[in-house]
């Protein structure tokens, strides 16, 4: 398999290559040349499958450089950590499904695919006796889970920047513990956006990411994606019966999640819709109901994680809207830069009506559904996940299977449960052990100067 830019300005590369350059060279992001398909047989005949078989299943059809064996050790490694003998298991609350993300080492669904993604690049290191410098933006989830899928792996530095004190304190705890030496904290003063800017500028200037090995860890690496479509599959299975459409609600920020079940349906997946749903930052929600795409100021909101306007993942959904039309996306970028917004012809708005439906959920709507559902079944959601679950309580759904992606367990948010529920919060054991540790972490302004000095200075 060969992966392509969706600027359609860089030779095609291997699953490997495609890995290492997270960013692809021409400033697009990395895709499939073409997306594997299976039948609806073939979808059948893993319902008895274990997690990680499922994942190998899948995984392996986008991966021919690395031998089966090992991809099948190293899927079975990364998944030998989550604290669930399903790794992802769905349960049924009130109506829809939960699919609860959040079994993994930091307690979001980051970890599916961050605990896989380190073991892919030690290996890959290994092979090629080679160094890696990660460089990574977070709104809190990511940045956790990444450090925890590659403390202490030989090769491989760490740089995360989280916006100062926009994350839960939870997720700030989590990242900032974490005292391994090739581990490197960074506060910046600013949006999530901001340091996504940074990652995305650091990464853009090939002399400085080919000197520093520079690497990827968000969802701009592809491998992000695939791991991610492994439980839209998983889900499914679980569900619903042979040819069965079902509805997934995912609670969106950078569009990486959503954006892996969009490729879970172009691989053959019956899914009837694909609900996009938004706190207050709903650019996207705007732009699927309204067409409008222009960008606004990120809010603070209770679900810190989707306070986020320009997500990065959008860019590999307009490839296929704008048809692979490479030069039309560099275009549609060109103009958000220049006027901040994208232009849609009314042709490409219906077909991502056709794609997504959405809704955007506020703070007391939010908190109203963290009360009622746990009032009504005993079950704590998370602000992210509550906003899934509003979004999809709102539609006429009839007798088709909703499926609510649990991103994250409430724990990590236990102030905004507290006031939805007005009882604290069970804090298991990954979170009580980091009261009372350690920290450390640089601030610093949100300036790609000041980081790039940083690194070098870090790094040496
Ligand atoms: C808990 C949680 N829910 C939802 C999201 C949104 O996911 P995505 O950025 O892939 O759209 C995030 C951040 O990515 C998150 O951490
Ligand atoms: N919500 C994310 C933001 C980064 O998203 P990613 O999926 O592109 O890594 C976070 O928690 O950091």
């Amino acid at each position: 398999m060969r992966y392509i830019s969706t600027r359609g300005g860089i030779a095609p590369v291997r699953f490997k290559d495609a890995v290492m350059m997270g960013l692809a060279d021409d400033g697009g992001l990395l895709l499939p040349e073409s997306i594997p398909a299976f039948s609806a047989e073939e979808l059948e005949s893993w319902r008895t499958l274990t997690y990680p078989q499922l994942a190998f299943n899948v995984i392996s059809r986008f991966v021919d450089d690395i031998p089966a064996a090992d991809l099948q050790a190293l899927i079975e490694r990364s998944y030998a950590t989550f604290n669930h003998p399903e790794v992802t298991p769905v349960v049924q609350k009130d109506g829809v499904y939960i699919l609860e993300l959040f079994h993994g080492v930091t307690l979001a669904f980051k970890d599916v695919a961050l605990q896989f993604l380190g073991n892919l690049f030690e290996y890959i290191l290994h092979e090629r006796n080679e160094r890696l410098t990660i460089v990574g933006a977070t709104s809190g989830d990511t940045g956790s889970a990444a450090i925890h899928g590659v403390r202490g792996k030989a090769g491989i530095s760490i740089f995360i920047l989280h916006p100062h004190g926009k994350t839960s304190p939870v997720q700030a705890q989590q990242m900032t513990s974490v005292l391994d030496e090739n581990v490197h904290n960074i506060a910046a003063d600013g949006t999530f956006d901001d340091c996504q800017d940074i990652v995305k500028e650091l990464m853009g200037d090939l002399a400085f990411k080919q000197k520093y090995s520079l690497g990827a860890v968000n969802s701009i690496n592809w491998a992000r994606v695939l791991a991610q479509v492994v439980y839209y599959i998983y889900a499914w299975l679980r569900v619903a019966e042979k040819g069965q459409k079902v509805l997934f609600s995912v609670p969106t920020g950078n569009f990486g999640d959503i954006f892996a079940g969009y490729m879970a349906q172009k691989m053959g997946l019956p899914i009837e819709k694909l609900l996009l749903a938004t706190n207050e930052n709903n650019i996207l929600t705007r732009f699927i109901n309204q067409g409008d795409y222009s960008v606004g100021s990120v809010v603070q909101t209770l679900s810190p994680s989707m306070d986020i306007q320009v997500a990065s993942n959008f860019e590999r959904y307009l490839y296929y809207l704008f048809n692979q039309d490479g030069g039309r996306v560099s275009a549609a970028f060109t103009q958000l830069k220049t006027e901040g917004k994208i232009s849609f012809s009314n042709e490409e708005l219906q077909q991502v009506r056709q794609d997504f439906c959405s809704a955007s959920v506020g703070r007391e709507e939010t908190l109203a559904t963290i009360g009622r559902f746990k009032r009504e079944t005993g079950y704590l959601l998370d602000p992210h996940t509550a906003v899934g679950v509003r979004a999809a309580q709102q539609l006429e759904t009839g007798t088709t299977p909703v499926v609510c992606l649990a991103t994250a367990h409430p724990a990590k948010f236990g102030d905004a449960v507290v006031e939805a529920t007005g009882e604290p919060v069970p804090v298991p054991p990954a979170i009580a052990q980091l009261e009372g540790l350690p920290t450390r972490c640089v601030r610093m302004a949100a300036d790609s100067e000041q980081v790039r000095n940083f690194i070098i200075a870090t790094v040496g």
